[in-house]
């Protein structure tokens, strides 16, 4: 197979800017060898070609090329509600998401559903995604048909509750288990499927519901696990009385057994110190939802007291209670909220909000010896942002002073239209339709795409 050397200005954080001050990798004319999928060599554009002049060279010039964008938390049934602003966390499920998630008990209007969730996802630049699937079996099954046939990495599950939902929505701890069983051994570990164990929070599951999640765990270790967590205060009082037992939220999950290394729990705003504790002892994940905090006034993330603790953070859109699929306006939110909190807040970089959007959901997933950044041995997980002609995003890189400068720009301004195209495993998921590019100027027409000489 002849090998793609792609011609790019690119950056990655093949390291947490958190506790490595030289995280951020740049090359502002950049070659990435890629030969089946996976990224073979990379270095200097000029060097690069020297050394292997039998590749097909690609040419990116005129835009940035990033890792795809990893979203941690982000629910398939609710994208054709996104921005049912206006109500708190448990008033919004009651009236706005949850009669849209009995919907998707009809398989026609679920596939569609699916298509337009997973269009979402990839028009934004997002390769993978940890996905809240739908209470409805045959929903989470048409999920994982449509995303196979997307080539995108997903790892998802099927949700499960059995009460204070509504009636359709709930199941018994009996059918949990034998149909996420059967979920599972159709589609753990198929293509780029991966399952995920997902009881909705623990308001909606009893201990019934958290034991059959727990068995299939058990039966299955490789699977992943992901719920939510200490998002609303209401939510929060609800279930400290539903589980008089437990010493807090996370306890309810931690005594079924549920935590671990690829455990991702969403939100996590209203934790304890003993819950960050027992979080990062069991390598937990929590996983940023800035904009659908905001939406639905859930509060501020209290990023540094999780950084001390040691509790490893990645970004989620957590779509519908969040605004859209784009990661960048996830980081630029994140970057908000902690700028709000003042020195309680943590000063993130955009080099921050580079790795918070790639590589942190890398590791959230386990997925970082494969997928998150550039290294050699990576598999060509890619999204190239270029800027229509004309754009204003266009006109600010063009005079930016630095690749830092370069990136704060890309995640202020940049939209789903910067996205020009997006690649998993070397394998092309996304282009946009072409008439706006910068691409298609003459070289001599283009600026260089990460600083202005
Ligand atoms: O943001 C959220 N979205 C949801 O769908 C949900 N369900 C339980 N808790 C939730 N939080
Ligand atoms: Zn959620």
């Amino acid at each position: 197979m002849t090998p793609t050397l792609y011609r790019a200005a690119f950056m990655h954080t093949p390291s947490s800017p958190f506790t490595d001050a030289d995280a951020l990798h740049i090359q502002q004319d950049g070659g990435l060898l890629v030969n089946g999928g996976v990224i073979v060599d990379t270095g200097d554009f000029a060097s690069m070609k020297t050394a292997h002049p039998e590749a097909q060279v690609s040419d990116l010039k005129g835009g940035v090329l990033l890792p795809g964008f990893i979203d941690t938390h982000v629910h398939y049934p609710q994208v054709r509600m996104i921005g049912g602003l206006g109500r708190p966390l448990l008033e919004w499920l009651e009236h706005v998401t949850l009669p849209e998630e009995a919907r998707l008990q009809d398989h026609t209007y679920a596939r569609a559903v699916a298509k337009d969730f997973l269009h979402g996802l990839r028009c934004n630049g997002t390769t993978t995604a940890l996905v809240f699937g739908s209470h409805f079996k045959e929903a989470v099954d048409i999920f994982f048909e449509e995303a196979a046939g997307t080539g995108l990495r997903t790892v998802a599950g099927q949700v499960v509750s059995d009460r204070m939902l509504r009636p359709e929505l709930h199941t018994t701890p009996e059918l949990a288990y034998s149909e996420g069983k059967a979920l599972i051994e159709k589609w753990n570990g198929k293509g780029r499927a991966r399952y995920a164990v997902t009881p909705r929070f623990s308001l909606s599951a009893s201990e019934g519901i958290l034991d059959a999640c727990a068995a299939l765990m058990n039966e299955y270790p490789d699977l992943h696990f992901t719920s939510h967590i200490n998002e609303n205060v209401r939510e929060v009082q609800t279930v400290r009385e539903l589980f008089p037992g437990s010493l807090d939220y996370l306890d309810t999950y931690d005594r079924a057994g549920l935590l671990g290394r690829r455990s991702v729990l969403a939100h996590s705003v209203h934790t304890s110190g003993r819950e960050l504790g027992q979080m990062a002892a069991h390598s937990c994940t929590a996983a940023h939802c800035p904009c659908s905090n905001s939406a639905l006034g859930s509060g501020l993330f209290p990023l540094k007291k999780h950084l001390n603790a040691g509790v490893h953070v990645a970004l989620g859109t957590d779509v519908g209670g969040g605004t859209g699929f784009s990661m960048l306006k996830e980081g630029l939110q994140a970057y908000f909220m902690q700028q709000l909190l003042g020195d309680d807040g943590v000063s993130l970089t955009p080099a921050h909000l580079l790795y918070l959007s790639t590589r942190a959901g890398a590791e959230a997933l386990d997925m970082h010896d494969h997928i998150g950044d550039f290294s050699v041995g990576k598999a060509f997980d890619a999204v190239w942002l270029n800027p229509p002609e004309g754009s204003t995003l266009q006109a600010i890189l063009g005079h930016a002073e630095s690749p830092s400068e370069t990136l704060a720009a890309l995640y202020a301004n940049g939209t789903q239209a910067d996205v020009a195209q997006v690649w998993v495993g070397g394998d092309e998921v996304y282009a946009r339709a072409e008439g706006a590019s910068s691409s298609q100027l003459t070289p001599a027409q283009r600026q260089s795409p990460v600083m202005a000489s």
